[in-house]
């Protein structure tokens, strides 16, 4: 039987939730990844680092007993985040990045940033103290159209960014386009992008594979296939500015399967074995480590994992529903099908 050992690897884009739900989740990822850069778009959100120590203590008292796991924290950058946080946060050692949600781009992201010149000082300090900018990169104007908003989002927004602030370390995270991926491409070291499982294996057409389909919607939502192409081209490429981030966005089977559903895909529970089939299917396995246990933690300047994972070839069914909440269920990706690779026990 084929099978693949690798460092193991870690999340760098990651939504835990909180209370059940954090509860439920945690424990898939913390079968498979080492680390994870844990989102604060919490309600209310993660502002402060006294936040993430709170949130961090939640989260470590859900884990199993007997598992090692280590969420990395983030704020949530808001219009009035303060200079002085990010002194707190660079001394913290906990806290490694500050995330900015353009205010209503995606879940729970009303309490975001309205308009970049306000935080001005506070990037400025974090260029300063090399704390990294976490961004979801979607303009929110409605005017624009949604497949267009993450391109117009680094003409209006990044690129102006970076030509005021040029060593900022930034994340472009989730990135879905061509323009994404070759704009990071062309960028300096200090400019690095997240990519998700489910935009290197699905374009826009699994939206509306037989009908609509709410468990293929997320944000950004998903692309027309000649981005997927680039989005697999960069990842398989062996550059260090790509990395793994799941974006496993838990949202109720109820809240999914509504007449206004939320955003977001369940991906946690096969969190590294569909890049596996990704990498595979792009004829480049061997670059699987690099992208999925290397770069990342080179990014933010962390030691790579100390021990290994291993998957295994072999056609696995993946259930229909999970368990989540007391009154709600967890409906994965691929939710009744098959994935292609097994993690070994
Ligand atoms: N990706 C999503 O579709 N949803 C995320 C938020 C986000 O990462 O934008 C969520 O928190 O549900
Ligand atoms: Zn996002
Ligand atoms: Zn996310």
């Amino acid at each position: 039987m084929q099978t693949l050992t690798l460092i193991r690897p870690d999340d760098w884009h990651l939504h835990l939730r909180d209370g059940a739900a954090l509860q439920a989740v945690l424990p898939d990822t913390a079968r498979r990844f080492g680390r994870a850069i844990v989102m604060p778009n919490l309600k209310p959100p993660v502002r402060t680092v006294a936040d993430a120590a709170a949130y961090r203590d939640r989260i470590l008292a859900a884990l199993p007993a007997g598992m090692r796991f280590e969420p990395l924290m983030t704020l949530y950058l808001t219009d009035v985040t303060p200079p002085d946080e990010i002194a707190r946060v660079a001394e913290s050692g906990f806290v490694k990045a500050i995330k900015l949600y353009p205010a209503g781009a995606t879940t729970n992201s009303d309490q975001g940033l309205t308009d970049i010149a306000k935080a001005m000082p506070t990037l400025a300090a974090m260029a300063e103290l090399g704390v990294p900018l976490l961004v979801h990169g979607e303009v929110t104007d409605p005017a624009v159209d949604v497949f267009d908003r993450e391109a117009v989002f680094i003409e209006q927004v990044m690129k102006p960014l970076l030509e005021k602030l040029p060593t900022l370390k930034v994340v472009f995270e989730h990135i879905t386009t061509r323009q994404a991926a070759n704009f990071v491409w062309s960028a300096p070291a200090n400019v690095a992008a997240t990519i998700t499982a489910h935009h290197l294996l699905m374009n826009r057409n699994a939206l509306f594979q037989g009908g609509i389909r709410p468990h293929h919607y997320c944000l950004p939502v998903l692309k027309r296939e000649s981005h997927r192409e680039a989005l697999l081209e960069v990842a398989t490429s062996g550059s260090p500015k790509f990395f793994l981030g799941t974006d496993s966005a838990p949202h109720g089977k109820r809240t999914k399967e509504a007449a206004c559903g939320c955003a977001g895909m369940y991906t946690a529970n096969n969190g590294i074995e569909l890049y596996a089939e990704a990498f595979e299917a792009a004829g480049a396995l061997d670059k699987l480590e690099g992208f999925a246990s290397r770069f990342g933690p080179l990014f933010y300047g962390l030691p790579a994992n100390d021990d290994t994972i291993t998957l295994v070839k072999e056609s696995t069914p993946v259930a229909n529903e999970l368990p989540y909440l007391a009154d709600d269920t967890l409906v994965p990706l691929r939710a009744g099908e098959t994935v292609a690779w097994r993690l070994q026990d």
